[in-house]
């Protein structure tokens, strides 16, 4: 095979450099291709999209920035592995919750809930439904602790209830709890009956509470793509292992060739086969890929000309079932800006895909206006796809009922000069940025060492240096505002 014939990568005179095609540009492809950059390894970093930043997504249309993907940093403190860049960008955090925040609980002291007739909900129900629903999930050890075999939170749940006739709620508190459940399935993007008993509480959390980005994800996709090759509108349809070099597909028709290549693509475009693998993937992967969930969720961003609604951060309206609940993440306490932004997520973020984003707009502004009946239009109005968009069909992973416990772990493990990272490869924070950016880096570092043993030493070629330890100490504290 005449490797010159490649596009792209050139050949090497002695001394060898080591090449690594990065595919994808979100966190995790940055986090990478940035790592191995600073290892003087030639990287060439492949996007679909027009843009980078993948699931980070920092739209600028309403004069501000609004997050249509990731919004939150999941652990504010100094061993968040994105603490050193956002401070030494000096980027501000609106912390939203603090250390005692449960998983999927924000912020409970500031929400205001209404039902559907627009009457608020009186704030001692709304905590005391909160009690019973920690109650609940605690139960749900016990059903998980006799249980060999793995069921849904909603089956366990149901199970409990049976168990304490007591913890059942009815009417208004019963909607409230619908409104709990509904939280619950925005954290895991995915219904309570999809979610698993064995895992859904496994999750490592970092401290620090929940903290949103005030002026965007971006800055951080920015500043790691500084100096990178990257390639935007470049989709890759095959990726071959051939003659211990790695070559790349791109959907324009050239191909690009390297020592080793790292797969940042989501897990929902692995899932959907649109990626072709030269000699196939073993099985194990596939079977990995096919195990891990890919949730949904989708964001309607409603710009106003000015505010209606109370200065809490989250507005919510309850209602009989969790599908029918909503919420509204209040940007104007965090950031000034007269925005608010529905989020949804399962079936109902999958059924609002299905519509135009003029119908997704009227049908929040439907539920706003159950709460607030002097709602003002919306000036202008943002709507995500994430679920149908071909470049991430999905948001995040979770964990379906009946997962194997392994199948992170298979997810990540490399083939050969391929590597893999992304959200869905990291044990500890998948669905996250930080777990996802981690990914990159670990990725980075393993192909590092692969080359290394292949290839030897070519680290004597060092060419740009970065201090490691400057990583590790902030040079700034992190700055959480809460106004
Ligand atoms: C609505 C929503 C809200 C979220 N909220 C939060 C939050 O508040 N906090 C948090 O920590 N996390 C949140 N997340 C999760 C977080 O955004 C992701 O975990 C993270 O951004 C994933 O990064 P990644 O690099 O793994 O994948 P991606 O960012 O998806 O990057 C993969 C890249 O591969 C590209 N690609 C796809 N196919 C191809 C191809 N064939 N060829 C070349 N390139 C291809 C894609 O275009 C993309 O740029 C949220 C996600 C969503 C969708």
């Amino acid at each position: 095979m005449d490797l010159l014939r490649y596009q792209g990568i050139e050949r090497q005179k002695e001394p060898v450099v080591p090449s690594v095609i990065v595919i994808g540009a979100g966190i995790s492809g940055l986090a990478a291709a940035r790592a191995l950059s600073d290892a003087s390894i030639k990287v060439i970093l492949l996007e679909s999209r027009q843009r980078l930043g993948g699931r980070i997504h920092t739209d600028y249309t309403f004069g501000c920035p609004v997050d249509m993907g990731a919004s939150w940093l999941h652990g504010v403190c100094n061993e968040n592995p994105l603490a050193p860049l956002i401070c030494s960008l000096g980027l501000k955090l609106y912390r939203t919750s603090g250390d005692n925040s449960i998983l999927y609980d924000h912020d409970l002291e500031s929400y205001t809930l209404f039902d559907m007739d627009g009457s608020k909900v009186p704030q001692e129900m709304v905590v005391a439904v909160g009690d019973v629903f920690k109650r609940i999930l605690k139960e749900t050890e016990r059903v998980r602790d006799e249980h060999a075999q793995d069921m849904s939170v909603h089956q366990a749940i149901s199970i409990v209830l049976d168990r304490h006739p007591e913890l059942r709620q009815e009417g208004l508190a019963y909607e409230v709890m619908q409104w709990y459940i509904c939280r619950m399935e925005a954290w895991f993007a995915a219904d309570a009956d999809m979610i698993s008993l064995k895992c859904w509480d496994q999750e490592h959390v970092l401290l620090g509470g929940h903290g949103l980005m005030v002026q965007g994800y971006e800055p951080i996709i920015k500043e790691l793509a500084k100096d990178i090759d990257v390639r935007l509108n470049h989709r890759v349809t095959k990726i071959s292992q051939e003659y211990n070099k790695v070559v790349v597909d791109i959907e324009n028709g050239t191909s690009l060739i390297a020592d080793a290549a790292i797969v940042t693509v989501p897990l929902g475009v692995l899932k959907a086969n649109l990626i072709q693998f030269e000699p196939k993937l073993p099985e194990w992967k596939v079977a990995a890929i096919s195990e891990i969930g890919v949730g949904s969720e989708n964001k309607i961003a409603l710009l106003f000309d000015q505010v209606f609604w109370p200065n809490v951060e989250l507005l919510g309206i309850v209602a009989p079932t969790s599908y029918s609940c909503g919420y509204f993440l209040n940007l104007h306490k965090a950031t000034g800006h007269p925005v608010l932004v529905c989020m949804a997520a399962g079936r109902f973020a999958n059924d609002l895909e299905k519509y135009s984003d003029e119908y997704a707009a009227n049908f929040v502004m439907l539920q706003l206006k159950k709460m607030f009946p002097n709602a003002s239009d919306p000036v202008q109005y943002l709507v995500s796809h994430w679920g149908t968009d071909r470049d991430s069909l999905g948001c995040y992973s979770y964990d379906p009922v009946g997962m194997a416990g392994d199948s992170y772990q298979k997810l990540k493990a490399p083939c050969g000069n391929l590597f893999f990272a992304g959200e869905a490869v990291s044990e500890e924070h998948s669905g996250s940025v930080h777990g996802a950016y981690s990914s990159g880096v670990t990725a980075a570092r393993n192909c590092e060492s692969h080359l290394l043993q292949r290839l030897g030493n070519f680290k004597k070629l060092r060419l740009i240096f970065r201090d490691d330890n400057a990583l590790l100490e902030p040079t700034f504290p992190l700055q959480i505002s809460r106004i």
